[in-house]
């Protein structure tokens, strides 16, 4: 192994009793059970489609198939250096976020195209995985708006974040940032990538064959300005920066970086960002994974009702139900989809 290669291992730098291969597995494992307990104890919604592939899908769980009026949506992009893991083992946190709310929350489990999913051809690059999420934003809202949420969460680990970031960092139409970005309250972003020119010179390439313009297009840190205009129109969103405290020097470095670039053009936008990114968190005594396998049952869960804010107790809210039922999606392009369309169709564009 190469030391670059090892600086962007983050299996290689865990402080606990497994070797690199355990670590990765055991990761895979406990949000595979995780999401298991959730598909057992949780309404499913699975597999609405949100963009060009089979592939670009999610899956919402929720209490139960009436979504009471005002429930937050929890959004979870995973890791896997855009190569593992999938929708399946993305659960593991509704469970414990349900239950942290009277109403619940309406949790989503993402899917997308893997780099190593040579059979989606160019949906499998970079720059291809990167756009399908402008496709995801605008399924989030629609969904979203036809439950009445109150608000959409993000939580992104490692490629997940950097997924997460990139989504917020995109071009999109100037009348569709306000709609898009609305109801956007928190991302948290958790051991993130954020450049990828080093990347392209390590193992993790093999299958990714990043292209200097991709590179440059796809890197969080080089964005910051786009990131900047797309959520200025959110709604005052908390970005929070998280990361392991036994995490490869590499990897809190990438955090870092991307919060003193975030806070210099911050800085430097006249009338206000709209948003805040507080000093980012460095969580004792966790490296890569368990930073976000535990964030269900401790440290992070401290955090986690600031997530919601003053909607944690809420009890005057009009509880009129949404059916989940409603939201099936098959074969629907939702690109075609306008803001109008969601809040205005009385059937909606939707079918069993
Ligand atoms: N080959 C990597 C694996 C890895 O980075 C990873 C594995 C599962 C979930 C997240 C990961 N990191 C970034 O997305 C390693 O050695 O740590």
């Amino acid at each position: 192994m190469t030391p670059l290669d090892k600086a962007w291992s983050p299996s290689q730098w865990i402080h606990r009793d497994l070797t690199p291969q355990e670590v990765v597995l055991n990761h895979q494992s406990v949000t595979l059970k995780g999401s298991e307990l959730a598909r057992r104890n949780l309404y499913c919604k699975a597999n609405v489609r949100y963009g060009a592939t089979a592939k670009n899908v999610f899956d919402l769980y929720t209490t139960s198939p009436n979504v009471p009026t005002g429930c937050p949506m929890v959004v979870y992009i995973h890791g896997g250096y855009w190569q593992y893991l999938s929708k399946e083992e993305s659960a593991f946190l509704a469970p414990s976020l349900n239950a942290s709310r009277p109403d619940g929350v309406v949790f989503v489990a993402v899917d997308y195209v893997l780099a190593s999913e040579k059979e989606h051809e160019e949906h499998a690059s970079m720059a291809g995985i990167y756009s399908a999420m402008q496709d995801l934003l605008r399924a989030l809202n629609v969904v979203a708006r036809k439950l009445n949420c109150s608000a959409i969460h993000f939580i992104g680990h490692s490629a997940g974040a950097h997924l997460l970031a990139g989504m917020c960092s995109l071009d999109y139409p100037s009348d569709q940032r306000p709609w898009l970005f609305k109801l956007v309250k928190s991302l948290w972003l958790v051991s993130g990538v954020y450049e990828l020119e080093p990347i392209r010179h390590t193992y993790v390439n093999e299958p990714l064959q990043l292209s200097s313009a991709e590179v440059e297009a796809c890197s969080p840190v080089r964005q910051v300005e786009k990131f900047i205009r797309n959520m200025k129109n959110s709604s005052d969103a908390v970005v929070h920066i998280v990361y392991g405290e036994f995490e490869a020097p590499t990897f809190e470095l990438e955090s870092l970086q991307y919060f003193h670039a975030l806070k210099k053009a911050m800085e430097e936008t006249t009338g206000g960002a709209g948003f805040s990114v507080p000093e980012p968190v460095k969580v004792s005594g966790r490296d890569h994974f368990d930073v976000i396998d535990d964030l269900k049952n401790n440290h992070v869960l401290e955090k986690l009702p600031k997530m919601f804010g003053e909607d944690q107790t809420a009890t005057n809210r009009t509880k009129t139900p949404t059916g989940l039922l409603g939201i099936t999606s098959q074969n629907c392009d939702l690109r075609e989809v306008s803001l109008r369309d969601v809040v205005d169709a009385s059937t909606y564009i939707f079918t069993l």
